[in-house]
């Protein structure tokens, strides 16, 4: 599977991996001038399409992404734009390539000093990208300050200086770009906040790396989209019966009886065959009440587990979700450690999220220990944080993950390890989802709006995610189409959406999917 992912253009590099993509293409023929003439002249072109003639400032720094600041300097100039540079670097210290296009500049070469942002209508950020290694000091800082005062549009040239490719992170101010432009693919950090913010938008251009270079990396990092889980996709055939697309337990809580609703609803809405929501005696008028296509199952006072339990004992029983509302208060928290439990005992696709998660917060270890089959996690930040508490400070990251290390670690390598380390695929919710495998395959997603952040809208992909499993999806490509239609739904829905909406639109979002990636 990993390698048939390697094709996809939705590949993420990191800096030092492009970096190695970048070498391997010059071994491959391609020489390294060429590269950056190409990476300058798409940028060039891009501020050509994108913004009128106006009076440019070219900041320039001492690496490769300052040559590529020296070719696009003189690319506007030869287009008749009134263009200034300025260098913040040593001449000697630049490569070859840098060096050649910094004596081909035919215009003045300039200090860095805020003063030549007065008569500046445009910034062209060629100061750092990949090889930025801490935060911006003496005069490139005072620049970053003065664009950000002046609030000057910006064009930046692989990453925003001051962003860190690899992971989305900010070292000290940034000034915030209208559009990047990066080359070959993304970087990770393009994608994870706050990078995405600070990026505008992005534009992936070509300059003629030859994709074969990609196989001589062991590359483990994709953007979310279809075509890396579609072949997969488990749609409605008609030699299938009912039993065919699996049946989904879903565990429902006694007191918040609409979060568990919402999972079911998901999951029924997404495909799965049947779906039985078991729950406590004392709140199932209200569950009865209240589903239709879902069917409620008793489960008897005080022996809740075990009715659980005997509920999973038959077979056809295929999948299993708990935590959304299943409760945290005094005695349902041992409860609904209880139901984790035998759920997870019966090594079947298990999904488990919120309060599910939450109840091991004393000593996840259990919870770890107990994850012998398939699983997907499904935290937001608060409930990891409950779960991997130490990965948050500082450990050595490249040590195989123990739960007793602190860990300082971006969005990306903390899911990573949190996956490594529990056994489960886990998704880290937020605006920039990560999608981690055990296995060390991980996915961003980049197309869930601001509006799904509301009460239940978890609740809803769990349900998403544990209809995929019943289907008989992978865990992983079960979580990544989860929570790329979550995301889809939540656009076609937009402002006013909550959460009940979703599971009611994804019909439209599937026939759509559908249309788009199986025309024939
Ligand atoms: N395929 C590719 O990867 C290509 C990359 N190109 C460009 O090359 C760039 C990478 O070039 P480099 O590796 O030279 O890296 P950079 O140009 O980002 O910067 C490296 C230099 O900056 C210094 N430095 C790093 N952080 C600093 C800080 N905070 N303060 C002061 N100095 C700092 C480093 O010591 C080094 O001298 C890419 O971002 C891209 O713009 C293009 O030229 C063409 C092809
Ligand atoms: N700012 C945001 N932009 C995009 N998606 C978001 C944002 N905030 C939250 N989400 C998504 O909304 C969902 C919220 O889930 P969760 O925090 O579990 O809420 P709940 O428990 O109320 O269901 C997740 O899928 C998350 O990725
Ligand atoms: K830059």
């Amino acid at each position: 599977m990993a390698h048939m992912y390697k094709q996809h253009s939705q590949i993420l590099l990191t800096t030092n991996e492009m970096g190695k993509a970048d070498s391997a293409a010059v071994v491959a023929g391609v020489p390294a001038m060429e590269l950056m003439a190409a990476a300058g002249k798409a940028v060039a072109d891009a501020v050509l399409g994108r913004w009128s003639r106006c009076s440019v400032l070219v900041l320039c720094g001492p690496g490769n992404n300052g040559g590529d600041g020296f070719v696009v300097s003189q690319l506007l100039l030869s287009a008749g734009w009134p263009v200034r540079l300025a260098f913040w670097g040593s001449v000697e210290k630049l490569s070859p390539e840098a060096a050649h296009f910094y004596y081909a500049w035919q215009g003045e070469v300039e200090a860095y000093s805020v003063d030549l942002l007065e008569q500046t209508d445009l910034v062209i950020d060629a100061m750092f990208g990949a090889g930025l290694t801490h935060a911006l000091e003496d005069k490139a800082r005072d620049m970053v300050d003065g664009i950000i005062e002046r609030k000057i549009p910006v064009c930046a040239i692989d990453v925003p200086s001051g962003v860190d490719g690899t992971t989305g992170a900010a070292l000290g101010n940034v000034a915030p770009a209208e559009l990047t432009v990066t080359f070959f693919r993304q970087k990770p950090g393009h994608l994870l906040f706050p990078g995405r913010g600070l990026c505008g938008k992005l534009v992936v251009a070509d300059i003629g790396i030859p994709d074969p270079v990609l196989d001589e990396l062991n590359l483990q990092t994709w953007e979310n989209s279809p075509e890396l889980w579609c072949r997969d996709y488990p749609w409605p055939r008609s030699e299938e019966h009912k039993f065919h697309r699996g049946h989904a337990v879903v565990y429902g809580g006694e007191n918040i009886t609409g979060a568990s609703r919402l999972t079911a609803r998901g999951a029924m809405r997404i495909g799965a065959g049947l779906v039985s929501l078991a729950v406590p005696i004392k709140a199932w008028a209200i569950y009865a009440t209240a589903m239709t296509s879902v069917m409620v199952v008793k489960l008897e006072q005080s022996q809740e587990a075990e009715d659980f339990e005997e509920l999973l004992l038959d077979p056809r029983h295929n999948v299993i979700a708990v935590g959304p509302g299943a409760g945290l208060a005094g005695f349902e928290r041992i409860r609904t450690r209880k139901i984790v439990l035998a759920a997870l005992a019966t090594n079947r696709p298990t999904v488990l999220d919120a309060d599910a998660l939450s109840a091991f917060a004393d000593d996840p270890k259990i919870l770890f220990d107990a994850i012998n089959g398939p699983c997907v996690m499904t935290p937001h930040e608060g409930e990891f944080a409950r779960l991997f508490p130490t990965f948050n400070e500082s450990t050595d990251i490249n040590k195989s993950p123990d739960i007793n290390e602190q860990c300082v670690a971006d969005k990306l390598t903390r899911t990573r390890l949190a996956a490594k380390l529990s056994g489960a695929v886990v998704v880290l919710k937020g605006a920039d989802t990560v999608i981690a495998s055990p296995d060390g395959r991980a996915i961003i997603n980049s197309n869930a709006p601001a509006d799904l952040a509301t009460g239940g809208s978890g609740d809803v992909l769990a349900g998403f995610i544990v209809g995929l499993l019943a289907q008989g999806m992978l865990p992983f490509d079960a979580a990544a189409a989860a929570v790329w239609l979550h995301g889809e739904v939540g656009n076609e829905v937009g402002i006013g959406l909550i959460a009940d909406d979703l599971p009611n639109h994804l019909p439209k979002v599937l026939s759509a999917f559908k249309r788009q990636y199986f025309s024939d």
